[in-house]
C-alpha cells in the first residue's frame, strides 16, 4: 500500500450535495483539500487511509454545498437598507434613491457598505457575488482583501455620477480597472452598462466591440418593468432587448438582470443568443415588478441564476432565503408544485450562477478539479428534524443563519460562525456610524 498523501485539508461531512453529479447526496463522506483545489469527494474511512491532512475538520451534522454565487447586487447599497419601502421601482429609484446617492456616494460609503455586504453573504453561505456600483475599484479591492470571489461590473451611465462624468469617464476608469485586476485569481472586471433606459446607441454599441474584444460580462438590469418595455416600444419602436440585439449586445457574456416581462420573441432572442438570465425574486415581488417565468426559460435551455439585488429592495443579502423565494414562486408562476424543485433551486444558486458569470470550470459544484470554494450548514436544530432529504430541507427551510463554515479556494471565511477575514464589530459599528449621518439629512 502506498503511503498516505499529505494535504492541506479534509472536511468531513454529514452529508454532501456536490451538485454535480446530479440530485445527489454522498452521505458520512469527505472533501479533499489541496493547493485550493478538491483532490476527493471519497467515504471517510477512505480518506482516512490515502490522506494526511494539515488540517480535519468534523462537521457531524452538516451538510457541505458548493460556495453559492450571488449572482446580482449592489453591495454598497447595505447602507440604504430600509431607507425607502412599499414603493414601485421608478418612485423608489428617482424619488428616493438616486437623490440620495447624489448625496452620500463616496469611496469610503462604497468601501464600508461593500464590507458590511460580504460579511452578511458570507454569514449566509454565498462565496461569490456579482456586483454593479459606482467606485468599483474599492468594491474589487475590497473583495480581494475579504478573499471573496467577484464579478465587478462598473458603471455606465449617459448621465455623470459622483464616479465619473458621462461615459468617455466611465470608460476610461473601467478599461483601466479591468486592466489592474487582468491577473487577479478572484475578481473579474466586467461592464455595467445600467439599463436600456439610462443609456443612449452609442455606449451601448462601445460595450458591444470592447466586451467582445476582452472576453468580459456584460451586466444590465432589462425587463425589469412593464413600464420599460412600453417606454422603449414609444421612444425607440421595439423591446429592450431587442433594441439590444440590434446594437450586437446579445451574447454568452450578456447577464440579464430581471426579465421579469417577457414575450415568445424575448425568448426566442436570449435562447438564440446564449445570453444569461439572473433572476432576483425577492426585488422583484417587493418592487412589485413582476414575475420571470424561471421554469420556462429553464425548459429553453436558457441558463437562469439567482441574485438578491442589493439591500436596499430586498432587504436582505441571503442567498439561501432567495432560493426558497424562487422555488415558491416558480411553482405559483408555472402552476405546476414540480417546478423549480429543490435540487434545482440548489443547482440555480450554485453552479448557473458560476455558468452565468463564465466561471463553471472553476466553481459552481463540488467537483475534483475545481477550486475548493464550500459552504457548510448545520441542520441540527428543532426547525431542521428530522432530516428525510437534506436539500429540501435546506431550500424549504430557513437556513441562513445555520451556515457555519465557508471556503474560498481552500481557505477558511467562515469557521463555526465566525468571521475569519472580516471585523464584524467594526463593521456594525460604521453601518451606525452611516445611518446617523444619512438620517439627519433624510
Ligand atoms: C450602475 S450602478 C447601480 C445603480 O442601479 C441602481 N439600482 C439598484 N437596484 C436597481 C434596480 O432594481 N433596477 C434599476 N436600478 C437599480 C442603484 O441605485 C444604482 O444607482
Ligand atoms: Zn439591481
Amino acid at each position: 500500500m502506498s503511503a498516505p498523501q499529505t494535504v492541506s485539508l479534509i472536511i468531513k461531512a454529514r452529508w454532501i450535495a456536490p451538485v454535480v453529479p446530479e440530485n445527489r447526496v454522498f452521505e458520512h463522506c469527505a472533501l479533499v483539500v489541496d493547493k485550493g483545489v478538491i483532490q476527493a469527494l471519497v467515504p471517510q474511512e477512505e480518506a482516512d487511509k490515502r490522506y494526511d491532512a494539515q488540517q480535519e475538520i468534523f462537521l457531524g451534522n452538516h451538510l457541505l454545498i458548493p460556495g453559492l454565487v450571488n449572482a446580482h447586487g449592489h453591495a454598497a447599497m447595505s447602507l440604504l437598507r430600509g431607507y425607502a419601502d412599499d414603493l414601485p421601482l421608478k418612485q423608489w429609484l428617482e424619488g428616493h434613491i438616486w437623490p440620495a446617492e447624489d448625496q452620500w456616494l463616496s469611496e469610503d460609503m462604497v468601501r464600508d457598505g461593500t464590507e458590511l455586504a460580504m460579511a452578511e453573504m458570507i454569514r449566509s453561505g454565498t462565496t461569490c457575488f456579482n456586483d454593479m456600483y459606482f467606485f468599483p475599484e474599492q468594491v474589487a479591492q475590497a473583495a480581494q482583501q475579504a478573499h471573496m470571489r467577484a464579478q465587478v461590473n462598473f458603471p455606465v451611465f449617459d448621465a455623470p455620477s459622483a464616479w465619473g462624468q458621462g461615459p468617455e469617464d466611465y470608460f476610461r476608469k473601467g478599461l483601466a480597472l479591468h486592466d489592474d485586476f487582468r491577473a487577479s485569481e478572484l475578481v473579474r472586471i466586467g461592464f455595467g452598462p445600467h439599463a436600456p433606459y439610462t443609456l443612449s446607441d452609442e455606449p451601448l454599441t462601445r460595450i458591444a466591440t470592447l466586451a467582445q474584444e476582452l472576453d468580459a460580462p456584460i451586466h444590465i438590469h432589462l425587463h425589469e418593468t412593464a413600464q420599460e418595455v412600453s417606454e422603449s416600444i414609444e421612444q425607440h419602436g421595439k423591446r429592450p432587448i431587442q433594441r439590444l440585439a440590434e446594437l450586437g449586445l446579445l451574447s454568452p457574456l450578456t447577464q440579464c438582470v430581471h426579465m421579469t416581462q417577457v414575450d415568445e420573441g424575448d425568448i426566442e432572442l436570449i435562447r438564440d443568443s446564449g445570453a444569461q438570465v439572473v433572476h432576483c425574486p425577492e426585488s422583484n415581488l417587493k418592487l412589485a415588478s413582476g414575475f420571470c417565468p424561471t421554469q420556462r426559460f429553464l425548459d429553453e435551455g436558457i441558463n437562469v441564476a439567482l441574485g438578491t439585488d442589493g439591500a436596499a429592495s430586498n432587504n436582505d443579502l441571503d442567498l439561501l432565503s432567495e432560493m426558497k423565494t424562487a422555488a415558491l414562486l416558480a411553482k405559483a408562476v408555472a402552476g405546476r408544485a414540480d417546478a423549480l424543485d429543490a435540487h434545482s433551486a440548489l443547482r440555480m444558486a450554485t453552479l448557473n450562477g458560476a455558468r452565468a458569470l463564465g466561471l463553471d470550470e472553476h466553481i459552481g459544484s463540488l467537483e475534483v478539479g475545481k477550486s475548493a470554494d464550500i459552504t457548510a450548514i448545520e441542520l441540527s436544530d428543532l426547525p431542521s428534524q428530522p432530516v428525510y432529504h437534506p436539500v429540501s430541507q435546506l431550500v424549504y427551510t430557513n437556513c441562513g443563519h445555520k451556515v457555519s463554515h465557508v471556503w474560498v479556494a481552500g481557505k477558511a471565511l467562515l469557521l463555526s460562525r465566525q468571521l475569519q477575514t472580516l471585523n464584524e464589530r467594526e463593521l456594525i459599528g460604521k453601518a451606525r456610524w452611516w445611518a446617523k449621518q444619512i438620517k439627519g439629512q433624510h
